[in-house]
């Protein structure tokens, strides 16, 4: 399923510019989006699912123009959105619930509306608690029903929203093993801020910034761009910074000073060049963009 948004730009009515002139092209697959606080992830997702509409600029969802009602029809059938705050109904079970989704999804065969919950129930580990009100769940067992809700109807385009945040990180592994199969024939599109996640179930990333897009690559391509310029350096003494100039990936308070993860094409004697990570990577494109971040040292 492809995706493609020319010259998308949304400002609301504030005069907020969310989205600045966005061209983005995604095929098959599973696509992470990356980006700061405000940088307009959420926009772009929320326009994408026909749930706000652009200022300007042009989406085609599978060659459905969302201009058109037709095109609205058409892409909201083979959609599956999972929302950062997804509403469910307290008094309802799980199995309730997705056969109310169902019915909301237009799968009007009643049986057919049960086997699809059997398998969505068996698919996020949810048998034992099927027959529970919502109202008893956890974070991490409602974020199971929301995806589970999502799939109803196997959609060929699935738009999740930060799913994990707030989870804890026995129930973020189980989510992340449930993510990763998700793009198998289909194209998932994942918003979130945890890049442990990207790293682990996205092949390819979309970047952000105060609503423009600066990257779009394999998730790999991310890494690199932290390659050969990935240091860590030991600052000595209470009055130790980090070398000037340095993009500061993480820092760690030390019995002789801090230690400090950095970015930089101008290391001090004694930095250690290490391999980059996927964090360095993205720090490494937010500084050449400006969005530099200042870090203090965390207490070991
Ligand atoms: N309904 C709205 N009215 C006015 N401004 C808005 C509205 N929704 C979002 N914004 C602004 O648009 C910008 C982009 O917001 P958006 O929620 O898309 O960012 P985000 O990348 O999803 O952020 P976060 O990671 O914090 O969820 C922000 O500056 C935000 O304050």
């Amino acid at each position: 399923m492809n995706i493609t948004t020319e010259q998308l730009t949304k400002v609301y009515s504030g005069g907020r510019r969310a989205l600045d002139a966005v061209d983005l092209h995604i095929e098959n697959g599973t696509v992470g989006l990356l980006g700061a606080n405000g940088a307009g992830k959420t926009t772009l997702l929320r326009i994408l699912t026909g749930v706000l509409r652009p200022t300007s600029g042009r989406v085609t969802v599978g060659g459905h123009d969302l201009s058109t009602s037709a095109g609205l029809t058409a892409v909201k059938r083979m959609l599956g959105y999972l929302p950062q705050e997804l509403s469910l109904y307290p008094d309802l079970t799980a199995r309730e619930f997705l056969d109310y989704i169902g019915v909301l999804k237009g799968i009007h065969d009643k049986r057919d509306r049960r086997r699809q919950a059997e398998e969505r129930i068996a698919e996020v580990g949810l048998e034992e608690r099927a027959d529970e009100r919502l109202s008893g769940f956890s974070g991490g067992m409602k974020r199971r029903v929301g995806i589970a809700q999502a799939l109803m109807g196997d959609p060929s385009l699935l738009v999740i929203d930060e799913p994990t945040t707030g989870l804890d990180p026995h129930e973020r592994m189980r989510f992340r093993t449930l993510l990763a199969g998700l793009g198998r024939g289909r194209t998932v599109l994942l918003s979130t801020h945890i890049l442990d996640d990207v790293a682990q179930t996205c092949p390819a990333v979309a970047v952000l910034s105060g609503g423009r897009l600066v990257f779009h690559d394999a998730t790999t391509a991310l890494v690199n761009q932290a390659a050969g310029c990935t240091y860590v350096y030991e600052a000595e003494g209470p009055a130790g910074g980090p070398p000037p100039g340095a993009e500061v990936v993480s820092a760690v308070t030390t019995a002789q000073g801090a230690q400090y993860r950095v970015i930089t094409t101008d290391p001090p004697p004694g930095a250690r060049p290490v391999e980059p990570s996927l964090e360095d990577g993205y720090a490494a494109l937010l500084g050449a963009h400006g969005a530099a971040r200042s870090i203090t040292p965390i207490q070991q």
